[in-house]
């Protein structure tokens, strides 16, 4: 039995995941910042400050930080670990075999902390010094031969905790696919997860963390839209009920677009009965419930679409989902929607981290009884991420 696992999205959270921005948030220019999905150019030093505020308000509340560069350069202590991490950082077909062969014996005298920095900040063509060729030459100085990857910082997208299991995700965007590599590569063969058992996989189709919310033991909601695709979520399914994680997977199709990216862009728990919402969806957002066929053969029985909120209250077995409003009137709610107001990470029922400039929502959630930590993210907020997308929980209290 692994002693990491969640069941809910509001157990008391007791160790979580982050990733402190670093100088893979330095590579953003003007040019490469929209396909690399941050809406402007950070200041760093600010974002770090910004998030060490984040992770210190959760070590005042007793949550343990885990940095994931930590973990991955302690995993990359191990010659196998960095045998693997090398060959699959470099099997993009944009690098040759000259140019691969070079940067595989560069990478491979690296020491594990400076590997760690060449596999998140990646490599330009004009920072390799030798190995020239054909492919070194003909690429522009500025060309990475190693992607940066500055959503490191949504921990959450990269893996989801699922009971005792973790889900490697499979990220479908370019910019972000190498993360999992990453976070396969820790689960696998850091000490502390060795023998976690693992669901899904990067080379599986789309499924990303922020999709995923787990509504209570046993019911997971899955956004289906930009990100997680249909066949996504029939994998997802088939796998949960297969290792008997869930007994109702609710799918829950959301607009293909920048501003609901994710299901938790859009509504996330705040207690084991509330979720902040944005309203311009509440109405119109519907789920459909998937559970096992009877007959165990894998097959799925899928009912028909209902309100989300609906859908979810029964199988969540309440009578109802309580919705808490982000905003006050409609353009508030757009404004605090896209600054992540609706983004919040629960750390036991009633208490949840939001965005300190989200002031209008922030209020209605105190209002409706639940205590709001307050975290600056001025800068943080430029990658459209929120306390929910910056942290994997992987130990919360059990609900069951
Ligand atoms: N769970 C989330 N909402 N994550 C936000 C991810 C933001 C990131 N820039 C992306 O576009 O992928």
């Amino acid at each position: 039995m692994s002693i990491h696992g969640a069941d809910s999205e509001v157990g008391r959270l007791e160790t979580v995941l982050l990733h402190r921005p670093g100088n893979e948030l330095k590579r953003l220019t003007p040019r490469n910042n929209d396909k690399l999905l941050f809406d402007g150019i950070p200041w760093v030093a600010r974002a770090q400050e910004e998030h060490d505020g984040f992770a210190q308000a959760l070590r005042d509340r007793g949550v343990e930080v885990l940095y994931l560069t930590e973990l991955l350069t302690e995993t990359l202590a191990n010659p196998d670990a960095r045998n693997h991490a090398i060959t699959t950082a470099l099997a993009g077909l944009h690098l040759g075999d000259t140019l691969r062969g070079y940067l595989a014996r560069f990478l491979r005298d690296a020491a594990p902390e400076e590997l760690t920095g060449y596999l998140t900040a990646g490599i330009r063509n004009d920072e390799v010094r030798g190995g020239f060729g054909l492919v070194t030459s003909l690429l522009a100085s500025d060309d990475f031969l190693i992607d940066p990857l500055p959503n490191l910082l949504f921990t959450r997208d990269s893996s989801v905790w699922v009971r005792d299991r973790v889900a490697v995700t499979s990220l479908a965007m370019p910019a972000r696919s190498r993360e999992t590599q990453l976070t396969e590569l820790i689960y696998t063969e850091h000490p502390r997860f060795r023998g976690t058992r693992k669901i899904h996989g990067w080379q599986h189709e789309h499924v990303e963390g922020g999709d995923v919310l787990l509504m209570a033991p046993g019911v997971i909601a899955v956004g289906v839209g930009e990100r997680t695709t249909p066949a996504g979520v029939e994998r997802f399914a088939r796998q949960v009920f297969h290792e008997g994680l869930a007994h109702t997977v609710l799918a829950v199709p959301i607009a293909q677009e920048r501003a609901t990216m994710h299901l938790d862009t859009v509504c996330t728990m705040v207690d084991v009965d509330k979720i902040v919402m944005y309203p311009a969806v509440a109405d119109t957002l519907t789920a459909y419930a998937v559970t096992p066929d009877r007959d165990g053969d894998g097959a799925l029985s899928v009912a028909g679409a209902e309100p989300f909120l609906v859908a979810a209250a029964k199988a969540m077995e309440i009578d109802t989902l309580h919705q808490i409003d982000t905003g006050l009137d409609p353009v508030t709610a757009e404004r605090e929607q896209w600054d992540d107001g609706n983004n919040t990470l629960a750390i036991a029922p009633r208490v949840a981290v939001a965005y300190e400039r989200n002031v209008e929502t922030n209020a209605r959630l105190e209002e409706s009884g639940i205590e709001v930590v307050r975290i600056a993210g001025s800068e943080l907020g430029s990658g459209r991420g929120g306390p929910r997308c910056m942290s994997c929980p992987v130990v919360r209290t059990p609900l069951t």
